[in-house]
């Protein structure tokens, strides 16, 4: 039995760090696994200009540990004001790798975000021209659309639709939830690829639901049926070059959880490479973590993959159920099964 696993350091194309205590509360446990992530820019107020994403970087930058070795890479929050030369300087000078569309009231903090996307096809345009990719919270906002087809709904009503329209533009579904979002990405021809979280190869819609509300495992886009979960499953351990980690971690205090009206999100940060390789190994592909964590989305990215390694060692994970912080504690995601792997430290 495999006893040891060396792969090059791992990336996470999608991650919410927060601001302020917050960001500095968690920051640590991703910069100790991860070389580099994109960082989602759903703050309050979001960042949306080129030099909020630069203040914003500045402020990440400072919040890291000594000695640690994390680069962040920024995007900005797509509004129907956004100005297409504001995005192209901030993608000459190399500060943003990606932009973010949130359909407007589809999540967390969104409401800055596009209803009208005909508003936004000059950026669009200029992103296409330029090689920015487009990062996507892939859901409708439709009340009249069930939350869990929303994901669905949304490839053939926006997706589909702007891919046609800026067939150069490149496109990250971001934490894909359904096997019609997987088939999707299967099908297409190019420029086109899709992040799955950590939580999604985990949980099914039953985990929140069954046998009493469980607000720590509710997260959107919301987790569907167990055939999804397998789905999702066989895309990420299949090696295809098109789907790759981004786990979204996304930390709210255990306060703005357990409400009447309760946040989305699954703090991930701490555990999720020691789940990765559990589930990778239920799958009988250890072979292809490499793949998913730490090759596939440098590539699609256009960008090299990280020089320095990883080792994870066949030892039980430990990790701690919640961490403080001073807006209040933060519970870890758990993963309700026993880990087996550990991230050596050095
Ligand atoms: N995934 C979530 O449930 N929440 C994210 C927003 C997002 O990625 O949609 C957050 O910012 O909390
Ligand atoms: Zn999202
Ligand atoms: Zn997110």
């Amino acid at each position: 039995m495999t006893q040891t696993l060396t792969l090059r350091r791992p990336d996470d194309w999608h991650l919410h760090l927060r601001d302020g205590a917050m960001l500095d509360a968690v920051l640590p446990y991703t910069a100790a696994h991860f070389a580099r992530a994109i960082i989602m820019p759903n703050l309050v107020p979001p960042v949306v200009r080129g030099a909020d994403a630069a203040a914003y970087r500045d402020r990440i930058l400072r919040a890291l540990p000594e000695g640690a070795d994390f680069t962040p890479l920024m995007t900005l929050y797509l509004t129907e004001d956004t100005d297409p030369d504001d995005v192209a300087a901030a993608h000459a000078s190399g500060l943003i790798t990606a932009v973010k569309l949130y359909p407007a009231g589809a999540t967390t903090n969104s409401a800055s975000g596009v209803a009208n996307f005909d508003n936004v096809a000059p950026v669009l345009e200029r992103m296409a021209e330029i090689g920015l990719p487009l990062c996507t919270h892939g859901e409708v906002t439709d009340p009249e659309i069930d939350i869990f087809d929303r994901e669905a709904v949304f490839i053939d009503r926006v997706l589909d639709p702007i891919r046609s329209r800026h067939a150069g533009l490149k496109v990250v579904m971001e934490h894909i939830t359904t096997a019609d979002a997987a088939q999707y990405v299967t099908e297409s021809t190019g420029n086109l690829a899709a992040t799955i979280t950590t939580h999604h190869l985990v949980i099914n819609r039953n985990h929140i639901l069954a046998g009493g509300i469980k607000p720590h495992y509710y997260c959107l886009p919301v987790a569907k049926r167990e055939i999804h979960r397998l789905a999702l499953r066989a895309a990420a351990t299949s090696g295809d070059a098109r789907f790759f980690l981004g786990t979204d971690s996304a930390p709210h205090t255990d306060a703005n959880k357990l409400l009447p009206c309760g946040c989305a999100g699954c703090f991930t940060a701490p555990n999720t490479m020691s789940i990765l390789a559990e589930v990778f190994e239920q799958e009988d592909a250890l072979e292809q973590l490499e793949r998913f964590t730490s090759l596939n989305g440098p590539d699609f990215y256009g960008l090299a993959p990280n020089d320095a390694t990883m080792t994870l060692t066949r030892t039980p994970a430990r990790y701690p159920d919640l961490i403080d912080t001073p807006e209040g504690p933060v519970t870890v995601f758990d993963p309700l099964m026993p880990l087996n792997w550990s991230v050596n430290s050095d």
